[in-house]
């Protein structure tokens, strides 16, 4: 395990580096920090602290949370109980995405999450398309990595290639947000990332018309596997992944709070409170914040990935790199979204 004075997790990234995160990554930031304070007073008041540290209870947490297995079970587990467990993750609607840990004095038919410690399989990174899935038996206390059946053969699965690196998937349905706070890195073309809209905004998105947006989406993709854009490096299937996560902010917003710095009250007033030109307006502003970083690439350890890109005696603010790739891939999503609605305004003979 990482020495004491590493993190996984945004969870104690510096003052001024969380100032620099996205509205919605500080809100569910605050969420889990709120949530490591409630289990370290309730360790406290158990007298279950052992004398440690805040600073010390914090990194534990920090380390239990970005390294162990969540499974739901029955307590007592009857024998040879097969559990289906998640890894390390989180149900979408609980954006911190921390496993609760079993309660011994639970009654015995309540099901409870437990976090596994698995100490070889902590190891594994998160890889979207992942080569390799596990299994837990609870009952025979055994926790299995299999290789994973790829496309639709179950009965082939895909061989490996001697050294290539098996990784697991953390969640199916994690967004660069949930990573970023919980692990401490985002990856490209997160099919699941949406770019959060103030709710005027999700009003004038309601308007569109959705076959029109699925075509000019479909046109954006074509254009962007033909002639990728800046910061575009990635499969094809990242580029699609992409502009239909960049649409499905549309479709299916993460609406933030009414007041927020995200929010283009004047820049819809002044849009003569046209819906569409507002969503221009307000996508051309999200990517223009500028990013000056290395892109991401994924596989490797995020502070190994670190190491190498910045000479060891730069001085990085612990968690900067995150918060960069994390602005990155959000002002990459909302220049293609900018580039739909573009399209949009072409197939709807709309813009001017
Ligand atoms: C469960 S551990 C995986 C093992 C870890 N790489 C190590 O060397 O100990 C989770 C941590 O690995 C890193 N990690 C896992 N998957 C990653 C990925 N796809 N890209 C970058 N970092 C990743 C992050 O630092 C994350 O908090």
């Amino acid at each position: 395990m990482p020495p004491p004075n590493t993190a996984a997790s945004l969870l104690r990234l510096a003052d001024d580096q969380e100032r620099r995160l996205p509205e919605d990554a500080r809100a569910a930031l605050r969420g889990v920090r709120m949530q490591v304070k409630t289990y370290i007073s309730e360790l406290r008041h158990a007298g279950l602290d052992w004398g440690l540290s805040e600073a010390t209870l914090w990194w534990a947490f920090d380390m239990v949370s970005s390294r162990s297995f969540a499974a739901t079970a029955a307590l007592p587990l009857p024998h040879g109980t097969i559990e289906s467990i998640s890894a390390i993750s989180s149900p979408r609607s609980n954006r911190t995405g921390n496993p609760s840990f079993a309660d011994a004095s639970d009654a015995p038919s309540t099901p409870v999450m437990l976090a596994l410690c698995v100490p070889w399989a902590c190891l594994l990174n998160h890889d979207p398309s992942p080569n390799a899935t596990f299994k837990a038996d609870l009952g025979q206390r055994t926790f299995q990595v299999m290789q994973r059946s790829s496309g639709f053969s179950f009965l082939a699965p895909k061989p490996l290639v001697p050294g290539e690196e098996l990784c697991i998937s953390y969640g199916e349905d994690l967004d660069n947000v949930q990573l970023a706070v919980k692990y401490g890195f985002c990856t490209k073309g997160n099919a699941n990332d949406r770019l959060p809209m103030p709710p005027e905004l999700v009003l004038a998105a309601r308007g569109l018309r959705q076959q029109m947006l699925f075509s000019a989406a479909e046109h954006v993709a074509d254009d962007l596997t033909k002639n990728p854009a800046d910061g575009a490096e990635g499969s094809l299937q990242q580029q699609r992944s992409r502009v239909f996560a960049a649409m499905a902010s549309l479709l299916d917003p993460i609406v933030i709070q009414k007041g927020s710095s995200m929010s283009i009250d004047g820049a819809f007033q002044a849009a003569g409170a046209s819906p569409l030109r507002a969503l221009l307006a307000w996508s051309a502003n999200a990517h223009a914040c500028s990013i000056e970083r290395e892109s991401i690439s994924h596989g490797d350890d995020y502070t190994s990935r670190l190491a190498s890109i910045f000479p060891p005696s730069a001085q990085l603010p612990f968690g900067s790199f995150c918060v960069d790739a994390l602005r990155e891939e959000r002002k990459f999503m909302a220049t293609i979204l900018h580039k739909i609605l573009k399209m949009y305004c072409n197939v709807a003979a709309l813009w001017p």
